[in-house]
């Protein structure tokens, strides 16, 4: 059976190419910048950090009806899952820093790849399911979870540069918390497919105790299973996290999304975390983006163990004086 390993694998994602905003590629370093090596080791994990993934920009790469560099997101994408794959099968727990969230295509991938019988919790004010037929932007970074569901392909065209991989997700096997600016599209989907979901108002109405609960049991009380949480930082409110591409109000506030990651860790089950859509170059000053990035670590460090009550590891006992 599966259980939590004590060594923690850190995947630096530099890319861009979802969306069409600069500077989300320099994500992964600024939250190393941001003390994540240190604040990890400070929890009882061995950290490998496997350094930033080299991405190629592909020189033919024309549109897909609206879909900007599919075959550049479909590569770098191929490329993540054989790390993603790699480190879990090497019994790490996996920290993928994106980068953008069209990332979760393969870390996603990646993981399944190791773990088949994995389940998804999504924490992002987006569903990010969008398929090319129903994207308003064409973005990737708006339909990786499309790319993942079983349920959505007789849905989804032959995007070009995903001919590596196929769909493997059932739509049970997923959960979203944080939901407040979803398509037209998606929402039909959303319904369709009867995903589980708890939007910004769900929180407001259970609070965030009773949808953590109801999340995990609609997850886990059926078979214990391997957990890939894919964290987008825009869950957050944008006063917690400005320095992002698509900020919307109305986000979890810092206490629930720590009570997010406190809980899953919590199962012992967490696999792979996902850590996307950190932009360095849009907050407004050098304590928006400082903010941000100290969040990122923040809400790692909590899915790995780091808890508010504290921890006494050093501590067997109250030391005596001699
Ligand atoms: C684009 C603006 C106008 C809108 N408020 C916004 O953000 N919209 C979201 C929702 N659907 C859009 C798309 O599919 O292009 C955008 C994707 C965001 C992707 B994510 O990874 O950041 O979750
Ligand atoms: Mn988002
Ligand atoms: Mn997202
Ligand atoms: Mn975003």
């Amino acid at each position: 059976s599966f259980n939590r390993s004590q060594s923690v694998a850190i995947l630096g994602a530099p890319f861009s190419k979802g969306q069409k905003r600069r500077g989300v590629e320099h994500g992964p370093k600024a939250i190393r910048d941001a003390g994540l090596v240190e604040r990890l080791s400070n929890l009882d994990y061995a950290v490998h950090d496997f350094g930033d993934l080299a991405f190629k920009h592909l020189e033919k790469d024309e549109h897909f009806m609206h879909v900007p560099f599919p075959r550049t997101v479909g590569r770098a994408n191929q490329l993540l899952s054989g790390a993603v794959s790699g480190a879990v099968g090497a019994g790490h727990t996996c920290i993928m820093l994106g980068g953008d969230h069209s990332l979760a295509i393969g870390s996603v991938e990646g993981h399944a790849q190791q773990c088949p019988d994995l389940c998804l919790i999504w924490v992002d004010a987006h569903a990010d399911i969008n398929t090319p037929l129903t994207s308003p932007s064409g973005n990737l970074h708006g339909q990786s979870v499309a790319f993942l569901l079983k349920d959505l392909q007789n849905k989804m065209p032959e995007v070009p540069g995903f001919s590596w991989m196929k769909p493997f997700l059932s739509a049970r096997d997923l959960v979203y918390i944080g939901l407040r600016d979803v398509d037209p599209g998606e929402h039909i989907i959303l319904k369709t497919l009867g995903i589980q979901y708890f939007s910004m108002r769900d929180i407001d109405r259970m609070g965030i105790q009773r949808v953590m609960e109801v999340t995990l049991d609609h997850l886990l009380a059926r078979k214990q299973r391997p957990i890939h949480l894919s964290f987008d930082i825009d869950a957050f409110d944008p006063s917690l996290a400005p320095a992002t591409g698509t900020p919307v109000n109305g986000g979890l506030t810092y206490r629930e999304g720590i009570y997010v990651t406190e809980e899953i860790h919590n199962t012992g089950l967490l696999s792979v975390m996902d850590v996307v859509e950190v932009n360095p170059t849009l907050g407004a000053t050098p304590e928006a983006v400082e903010a941000t990035t100290s969040l990122a670590v923040d809400v790692i460090s909590s899915a790995l163990g780091q808890t508010r009550e504290g921890a006494h590891i050093a501590f067997p006992k109250i030391p005596e004086p001699k």
